[in-house]
């Protein structure tokens, strides 16, 4: 553990000689809460890395780089795409990346309610763990519904489509009636537009592929690791402010949480490793949509609007002790 910020009580007792000012100089201070742990170093090193090489690799493999490529669509022409995952039809993107919340959502919620150390396994007692858990669910789940569902009306990605000049494609044939789209606020959905067969032209397109799958598996990277570690007892790197503005290690908070009861020795439970399952899966789609679909620029802004709802939901709460008393701190 690393030692404490609070500077050594002073000698009041004459006969005690104060210590010589090379031995108080030892004294190191913690690291910021805004530090992120070397886990989670690792874990936040992964993202771009993984979206270089995919980028590289699309510039450098001679397949990708011969196959035709349509800008309007962010993808390879189906029929020479030069690798089963290049194509939108694959089935993990099919069946996982479309449904890819869903899948987020049940293995969460199958670790919350099966691993030991969070509450009584595979009964629905809602233990302050879990209550804190399903919190920072909810703030997770909401960010993903404002930037690629509904944010006030269009989602956040379609509304930074539009503001940056992008337009649905038969947005001109609507407006002249010859297609339907008769409700004046579906022009500014993709979805609507990809309904009736159009295709977003211009402006940024921020990729929600990219949004979703590094959302999705650092929320069940921060929930699975933290818990299944700390119940290891595996160091705490983790540091928070406290109310006085000391920097403590997190595990100050883990040493006054009462439930004391729920506390038992852990294991890799099948809970954790679908979690981490769904993650990596996560992680492998990842670097296929950044090896063959949407251009750099996009990939970094659909990675740096999930990393904020990140921060958000784990980085602010060690400097903010209102809110962590509130959505509290994985496996603390
Ligand atoms: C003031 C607002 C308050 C909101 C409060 C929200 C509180 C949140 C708590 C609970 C909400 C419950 C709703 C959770 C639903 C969980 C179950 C599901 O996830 S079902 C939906 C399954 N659907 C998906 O997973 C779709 C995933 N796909 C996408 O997001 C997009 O297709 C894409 C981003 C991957 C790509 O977009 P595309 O345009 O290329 O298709
Ligand atoms: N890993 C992947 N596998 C298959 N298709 C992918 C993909 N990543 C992105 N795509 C497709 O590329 C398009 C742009 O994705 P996004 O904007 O969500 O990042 C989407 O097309 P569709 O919207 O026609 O399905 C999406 O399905």
């Amino acid at each position: 553990m690393a030692p404490e910020t609070s500077p050594p009580a002073s000698s009041t007792n004459g006969s005690t000689p104060s210590k010589p000012s090379s031995q108080r100089s030892v004294i190191t201070s913690r690291p910021s809460p805004f530090m992120p742990s070397t886990l989670e170093k690792i874990l936040l090193a992964i993202y771009p890395t993984i979206l270089i090489t995919g980028s590289l690799f699309s510039l450098l493999d001679p397949s990708a780089r011969n196959a035709p490529y349509s800008a309007s669509t962010q993808s390879h022409v189906a029929d020479t795409a030069p690798s089963y995952f290049a194509k939108k039809s694959n089935i993990f993107n099919k069946l996982f990346v479309k449904q890819g919340w869903a899948w987020i959502t049940f293995s969460y919620l199958f670790f919350l309610f099966t691993h030991p150390s969070i509450g009584p396994p595979l009964s629905v007692t809602l233990t302050p763990k879990r209550i804190r858990g399903l919190l920072r669910y909810s703030i997770v789940t909401t960010w993903w519904i404002f930037v690629t569902q509904w944010f006030f009306g269009p989602a956040i990605i379609d509304r930074s489509f539009r503001l940056t000049g992008g337009q649905c494609e038969l947005v001109e044939q609507a407006d002249k009636g010859h297609i339907e789209m008769d409700d004046t606020r579906q022009f500014v959905t993709g979805f609507a537009c990809k309904a009736v067969g159009g295709q977003w032209l211009g402006g940024h397109d921020i990729s929600g592929h990219v949004f979703l799958l590094v959302i999705g598996s650092m929320f069940l990277f921060e929930e699975v690791l933290h818990v299944v570690l700390r119940s290891q007892r595996v160091k705490e790197e983790r540091t928070v402010y406290m109310a006085d503005g000391a920097i403590k290690s997190a595990e100050v908070e883990a040493a006054l949480d009462s439930d004391v009861s729920v506390q038992r020795p852990t294991q890799w439970t099948i809970g954790a490793k679908i979690g981490l399952g769904v993650a990596g899966l996560s992680v492998y789609m990842l670097l296929m949509t950044a090896a063959y679909f949407h251009t750099w620029f996009e990939k970094l802004t659909g990675l740096l609007v999930a990393l904020s709802g990140i921060f958000v939901t784990y980085f602010l709460p060690r400097a903010v002790p209102g809110l962590r008393n509130v959505i509290g701190m994985p496996g603390v």
